[in-house]
């Protein structure tokens, strides 16, 4: 794989539509279990057919990569379908392993290169060349495995794996699925149990797939609310017959559901959108400020809940969200800081340090955005203090995204309420979550110029 070329800028603005949003959508498949379904499968014996693969670019990077290691992966009309070549089995990859925009792709995958007896450099677009790495080469270079990365353990990263590493014993330093997960992918090529703690639970998607593959994972609550994995080694993993149901993204339904709350008189649907605990944080908060969305569970699919929002436009109040909630909500605070700007009264968000580190620093770009806009907005230490307008955010501004995909689609649902148009610099990067996005919205009645 050769370096992309950066994609051409995609400016857009944004004004009020013309009506209220309304009809029934399902969004795209969710990111986090689209990269792991790519994965896992890669490391089953077997065919795994994927249903609702997202198909955006961060996860066609998974995809790439994936057979740059040795598995079949093919696009078969509506589905996808992969194939081993099993865990330990990965030939060397002949070139550089591009991850495009994707922390998830290359955070996850340092796990499994670090744990195959294989040489394999990564590297990333500019966003993601900025961000941390040694969030996971560390605890990684204690199975032998050794990492040359740039100053700060920054990307370009070459690896050279280690064949038959130990099994980890690791607490997290920070709440992070991704390095929970590319601990738990190294473990699955290491002889004995590993272990992992987290001082809050994140995201489990790796722990429900593994399982659903036949892997053993046990899960232990801590008396502090943190939770300890145990993941057996060495498992026989297995493509599920009845395939891989990927549910609609809670985080890319963010958007609409947003949207619908905020813009008055709408009434929206949001079909089969993944419920797991511990991505419904903005959905738990939404509902604090006072919004009616309905929510329908349907059956769980793949070891995740699945259900449908139904949504109507709804007052707000301001809200104080917990530090300890934010893993459960943790891409969701600039859509949700576009809530609280539209909401009455004040909202505080806590903890927020980790937004520093996403594609862009989202604190301090979420910050800029509302106030390019007229919204009063705060940094205290690592909360994020948004002044409500009471329904009447001015806008008015240019956003700047800093190719962060989450600013520009929360940059768009500011434009759909502001008294004046909001400008975004940049679109093209929507289309590594949420590609579609625009003409899903104006299937609501958005009016995004396309
Ligand atoms: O494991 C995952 O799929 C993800 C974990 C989160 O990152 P962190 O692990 O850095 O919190 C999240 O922000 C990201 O979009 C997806
Ligand atoms: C942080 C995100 O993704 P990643 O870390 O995979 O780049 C995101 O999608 O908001």
């Amino acid at each position: 794989m050769t370096h992309a070329p950066a994609s051409a800028s995609r400016p857009l603005t944004v004004g009020r539509p013309a009506a209220p949003l309304s009809g029934v959508i399902r969004v795209p498949g969710d990111k986090s279990i689209s990269h792991r379904a790519l994965m896992f499968a890669a490391l089953a014996r077997g065919e795994t057919t994927i249903y609702h693969l997202l198909e955006g670019e961060d996860v066609l990077r998974t995809a790439a990569a994936m057979r740059a290691l040795g598995a079949q992966v093919e696009q078969q009309g509506e589905v996808w379908v992969v194939s081993g070549p099993g865990v330990g089995q990965l030939s060397e990859p002949d070139d550089v392993l591009d991850m495009g925009n994707s922390g998830t792709a290359a955070r996850l995958l340092s796990g499994i290169l670090a744990s195959h007896g294989i040489a394999s450099v990564m590297t990333g677009d500019a966003s993601l060349r900025r961000r941390p790495m040694k969030r996971v080469t560390d605890p990684l270079a204690a199975t032998g495995a050794t990492f040359i990365a740039r100053e700060g353990g920054r990307l370009p990263l070459a690896i050279r794996g280690q064949a038959n590493p130990p099994a980890l014993d690791y607490r997290l330093p920070v709440a992070s699925a991704q390095v929970k997960s590319a601990v738990l992918l190294a473990g699955l090529n290491a002889t004995g149990t590993t272990r992992v703690e987290e001082p809050v639970p994140t995201r489990d998607h790796t722990e429900n797939m593994l399982r659903y593959f036949g892997a053993t994972v046990e899960v232990e609550s801590t008396p502090e609310g943190g939770r300890i994995i145990r993941l057996e080694g060495r498992p026989d993993l297995v493509a599920p017959g009845e395939g891989l149901f990927v549910p609609a993204d809670p985080s890319s339904a963010a958007f609409p559901l947003v949207a619908a709350l905020l813009v008055p008189g709408s009434a929206i649907t949001l079909t089969d959108v993944g419920l797991n605990p511990l991505r419904t944080g903005l959905f738990t908060t939404l509902m604090e400020m006072g919004a009616q969305v309905d929510v329908v569970e349907k059956a769980s699919s793949g070891g995740e809940l699945v259900g449908d929002l139904h949504v109507r436009a709804s007052t707000l109040q301001g809200v104080e969200v917990p530090a300890a909630r934010a893993p459960s909500m943790i891409d969701e605070y600039p859509v949700l800081a576009v809530a609280a700007a539209h909401a009455h009264g004040v909202s505080r968000f806590c903890g927020l340090e980790e937004l520093r580190v996403k594609e862009s620093d989202r604190l301090s770009a979420t910050v800029a955005m509302l106030r390019e806009n007229g919204v009063r907005a705060e940094i205290e230490g690592d909360d994020l203090v948004v002044y409500g307008t009471g329904g009447a955010i001015p806008g008015g501004g240019l956003v700047t995204t800093h190719m962060d995909h989450r600013l520009a689609m929360s940059a768009s649902v500011m434009g759909l309420v502001a008294r004046q148009p909001v400008r975004i610099d940049d679109t093209a990067f929507i289309d590594t979550s949420f590609p579609g996005y625009l003409a899903l919205m104006n299937q609501l009645g958005a009016g995004f110029a396309q």
